[in-house]
């Protein structure tokens, strides 16, 4: 039986952080485990997960560098997940490439770009993805597909893009941008700078057409993602939607990706679908491997 994957939650006092935290814990300690150590922007009074009291160190000052030498020394096969902010994205991924740690990183926004770059050059294991709730990814995968085998396909036609997520979030949706990567290869021509992002609970809570038709307990944790196309004359209409609430999906989602990695260390990606050698990951990777639990 393989050995139990240590894995470091960044930042388990924020609200995924904490969600994957919990997941972890839940999925039992013969699979999976918390190491007591995770960063955050700041130090932070220690918080007990299950029964494991995490230290929060924060990730600017010190040695962080140094902290996760330690923890992988003392944790062989150590696995880091990162759900910490936009502006921290490219930093904390120099971070975990730099001490050559293997990151799962569901942050999103960033300079995508180099982040892919540099973590592909680097040849550090990594699962990097703006979404991590397995039926979404499929759905993401079935775009990526439509648009593969049938590119222009909704030539001419207009799209829309409306999504709805928890006030606190910063960035436009990274699954939008995802999806809408396929819509345009599609032949939608697209400007994700047009997507209209709902911040504000009235209309979150507002029943459709007129508001989001969020429930009220998920106001504060909710991601509902609208994708309308429109043909030129307007006789024919396709919508696509997926309504998230909570973040359970998420979390379940990372914790498999982390022992996705984990069996990936060292070996590089072995089935018949991947090149042999990659060592960069994304969620429609960790699907097509199969063996997520369902949730
Ligand atoms: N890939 C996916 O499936 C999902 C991705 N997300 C993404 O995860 C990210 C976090 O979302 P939430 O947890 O809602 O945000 P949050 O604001 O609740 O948590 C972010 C945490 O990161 C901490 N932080 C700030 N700078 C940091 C740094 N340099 N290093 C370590 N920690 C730092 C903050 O103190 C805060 O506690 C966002 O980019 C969001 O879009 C969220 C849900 C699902
Ligand atoms: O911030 C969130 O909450 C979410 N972020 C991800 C994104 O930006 O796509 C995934 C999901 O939408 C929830």
């Amino acid at each position: 039986m393989a050995a139990a994957v240590p894995i470091m939650v960044n930042d388990l006092t924020g609200k995924m952080g904490r969600a994957v935290a919990d997941a972890v814990v839940a999925r039992g300690a013969d699979v999976c485990y918390l190491v007591p150590v995770a960063f955050s922007g700041e130090a932070k009074d220690p918080v007990t997960i299950g029964d494991v009291a995490v230290e929060i160190k924060s990730i600017r000052d010190g040695d962080p560098g140094a902290v996760l030498d330690d923890l992988k020394a003392k944790h062989p096969g150590l696995v880091v997940v990162d759900y910490t902010l936009p502006a921290a994205v490219n930093a904390n991924a120099d971070l975990y490439v730099k001490h050559a740690q293997p990151f799962v990183m569901g942050t999103t926004g960033g300079d995508r770009v180099k982040l892919l770059e540099d973590v592909a050059t680097s040849g550090v294991p990594a699962v990097i993805a703006p979404q991590m709730g397995k039926q979404v990814v499929a759905f993401q995968a079935a775009m990526k597909l439509m648009a593969t085998n049938f590119p222009g396909a909704f030539k001419g036609y207009t799209l829309t893009v409306t999504e709805s997520h928890q006030s606190s979030k910063v960035d436009t949706s990274g699954t939008a941008k995802a999806i809408v990567e396929s819509f345009n290869e599609l032949g939608c021509g697209f400007d994700i700078k047009d997507a209209v992002l709902v911040r504000d609970v009235p209309t979150q809570i507002a029943p459709i057409p007129n508001g989001m038709g969020v429930p009220e307990e998920h106001i504060l944790g909710h991601a509902f993602h609208t994708y309308r196309l429109t043909s030129p004359d307007n006789t024919v209409a396709f919508e696509f939607q997926h309504n998230v609430c909570g973040r359970s999906i998420y979390a379940e989602g990372t914790v498999d990706a982390c022992l996705f990695l984990s069996s990936k260390m060292g070996e590089g990606c072995a089935s018949e679908d991947c090149e042999a050698g990659k060592t960069l990951f994304d969620m429609i990777d960790v699907l097509r491997e199969g063996g997520m639990v369902t949730n």
